[in-house]
């Protein structure tokens, strides 16, 4: 305390036994304020009320000591010692209560950890390879790992259901957070209110339709094909960025009927560029999903990705104007904007969140779709005999390329055994998605899991885990196909599209992609590794992160089939 009597020197004002008596009672509404209202309320929910009464009352003590005669020094003393003690006592309180109070203090996980999720994030900030960093925990603490205060990752086949299957009580929780607690703003995939999420998911359902399928096919086709002459010209390439070219393109025709031409300048878009860019950022924010919002309320902090927003706002804008309601929808934007023009309950409820919407769309049509189909060739070159079986198989229904029909390439199975397989070994999504336990909490095997307790199961690492799956780590499409009863494949844990409420709306649509894709692939091309070893263990082995895996470069050599 001797700093304090110094302060008093110095002419503030504060005298040692004042100073000490602010100190205590400061202490104690920390840990009372943590005791009644931090630990009962979620942080996303309360942080800018919580910052602006904070901020508030600073004023307002302040005010009050000034009014009553003391120094600007001693004042500023006083607020500095009631903020410190405030705090220490808030996060003291917290910490004590995390730790030995809280309803998962029995559950094994690293120290850091239970006390806050700033630890998780650093570990996902590493090497952005937040994957691997769940494997090591797995194999440290077991199957409950304790990965936040309030947070669980569970390595377990039956958690799947629980938490994700059609009929989990699970919701979406704190994660769905990050752009905006007020979910009437944000776009369907942060929409966490499950009626009002029911609602507008129909309006995403109707456009998924076999109707509207039906008329997004031959527009892919076109895309596709597109794509076959820029490989016929130039051999060999890179099939990470020219998956993403593909798809892209196509969430332009298919989401707003608008050519973005990435297959044909044979570039990224630049408003997608600034989105792709900022995805390291993004992803290792999440893991506070209260700290990304709050930062994206700091002016200019948003600024790189400002070009995707814009661009995003400009189609639903121009899309909006030239709507014509008389026409069966032509894309998937046309499908959002009926509702709201016809005030229907599945219409996305305000402007903010149609754009937000918009953004949705691209975002989660194309990096997903692209991923999957890059590593989809990256297995076929890798296992030349699955890749000579499926040539076969297109041969016999399609010898040739004006035999091509979306029809025939439907009816060939082991393409989407293709698919299945290559969603099993790589899901686009590594880690998982959260979800957040009903208040009465969920039973997996034998260990009880606490209401609102936010819950992950780590999807790849479950999708390759030998006590639930035979031969793990080989590429074996036929398990989803001829050998899926001697291989147990419905009875193991597979959810690379999410199940339940919250699954994938697009996933129809991606697999028509990959498979119109593939198959004009197999019809034209023959195909081997152009990299070297190490760059193809790198593209197997080390992914990043970025809630959806971003891949490195993988240079394949397409010959062209001779006959
Ligand atoms: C291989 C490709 C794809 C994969 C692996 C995939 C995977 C997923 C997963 C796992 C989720 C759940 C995420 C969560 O719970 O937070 C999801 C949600 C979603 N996906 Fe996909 N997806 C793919 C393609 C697409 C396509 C082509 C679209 C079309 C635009 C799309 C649109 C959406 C939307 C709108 C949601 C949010 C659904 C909701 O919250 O109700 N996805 N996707």
């Amino acid at each position: 305390m001797d700093y304090l009597s110094n302060l008093s020197l110095y002419g503030s004002g504060l005298s040692q036994s004042h100073a000490s008596q602010a100190a205590l009672s400061s202490t104690i509404l920390g840990v009372l304020f943590h005791l009644t209202i931090a630990s009962r309320m979620k942080m996303e929910y309360i942080i800018y009320p919580l910052l602006g009464a904070a901020f508030l009352a600073m004023i307002a003590m302040a005010s009050v000591y000034l009014f009553a005669g003391m120094s600007i020094l001693g004042t500023t003393a006083r607020m500095c010692i009631i903020a410190g003690c405030f705090n220490a006592g808030l996060f003291s309180s917290m910490v004590i209560y995390r730790l030995f109070f809280h309803r998962l203090r029995n559950f094994p996980g690293p120290l850091g950890s239970k006390i806050s999720r700033v630890f998780d994030a650093h570990r996902a900030a590493k090497d952005v390879r937040y994957y691997k960093e769940i494997a090591k925990l797995n194999k440290e603490y077991g199957d409950f790992i304790r990965t936040g205060p309030r947070e669980l990752c569970i390595v377990r086949a039956s958690a799947v259901q629980a938490i994700y299957g059609p009929t989990s009580k699970c919701g979406k929780g704190a994660w769905y957070a990050q752009s905006s607690t007020d979910h009437d703003r944000a776009s369907l995939h942060m929409s966490v209110d499950f009626d009002k999420h029911k609602a507008r998911r129909r309006a995403w359902d109707k456009s998924f339709a076999v109707k509207a399928l039906h008329t997004y096919e031959p527009r892919i086709k076109v895309l596709v094909d597109q794509l076959i002459t820029q490989i016929s010209k130039r051999g060999t390439l890179d099939v990470t960025a020219w998956s993403m070219y593909l798809s892209f393109d196509v969430m332009g025709e298919i989401g707003f009927s608008k050519d973005f031409g990435c297959v044909s300048n044979a570039k990224e878009h630049s408003a997608i560029k600034a989105i792709h860019d900022h995805l390291v950022v993004l992803s290792i924010g999440s893991h506070m999903p209260w700290l990304l919002n709050l930062a994206s309320k700091i002016p200019g902090a948003t600024a790189g990705y400002a070009e995707f927003f814009n661009y995003c706002e400009a189609q639903v804008n121009a899309k909006t104007k030239n709507l014509d309601l008389s026409k069966y929808p032509e894309d998937i934007m046309s499908w959002l904007l009926k509702p709201v023009v016809e005030r229907d309950a599945s219409a996305s409820p305000t402007k903010e969140s149609l754009n937000d919407d918009a953004r949705l769309l691209i975002i989660a049509g194309s990096d997903t779709t692209a991923l999957t189909l890059a590593q989809a060739l990256f297995l076929l070159a890798k296992n030349p005999a699955v890749f000579k079986k499926l040539q076969g198989l297109v041969d016999a229904a399609m010898p040739s390329a004006s035999d091509w029909t979306y029809e025939k390439t439907r009816s060939i199975t082991y393409i989407d055994n293709i698919i299945d397989e290559t969603l099993r070994l790589k899901p686009a999504v590594t880690v998982g998605f959260y979800r957040e336990t009903p208040p009465e909490g969920i039973q997996v095997d034998e260990q009880y899991i606490p209401g609102n307790t936010v819950v992950i199961v780590p999807t790849q690492m479950i999708q390759t885990d030998p006590r639930y799956w035979h031969e793990v780590a080989e590429f074996v499409p036929e398990r989803f196909g001829e050998r899926k009863a001697e291989m147990g494949t419905d009875r193991s844990p597979y959810f690379p599209f999410s199940l339940g409420a919250y699954s994938c709306p697009g996933k129809n649509m991606a697999i028509t992609t990959m498979r119109i894709a593939l198959s004009r692939i197999a019809q034209e091309f023959d195909i081997s590794f152009a990299s070297s070893e190490k760059d193809i263990e790198e593209f197997d082995k080390n992914h990043v992160d970025t809630i959806t895996a971003s891949l490195p470069p993988l240079m394949l050599r397409f010959t062209p089939r001779k006959g």
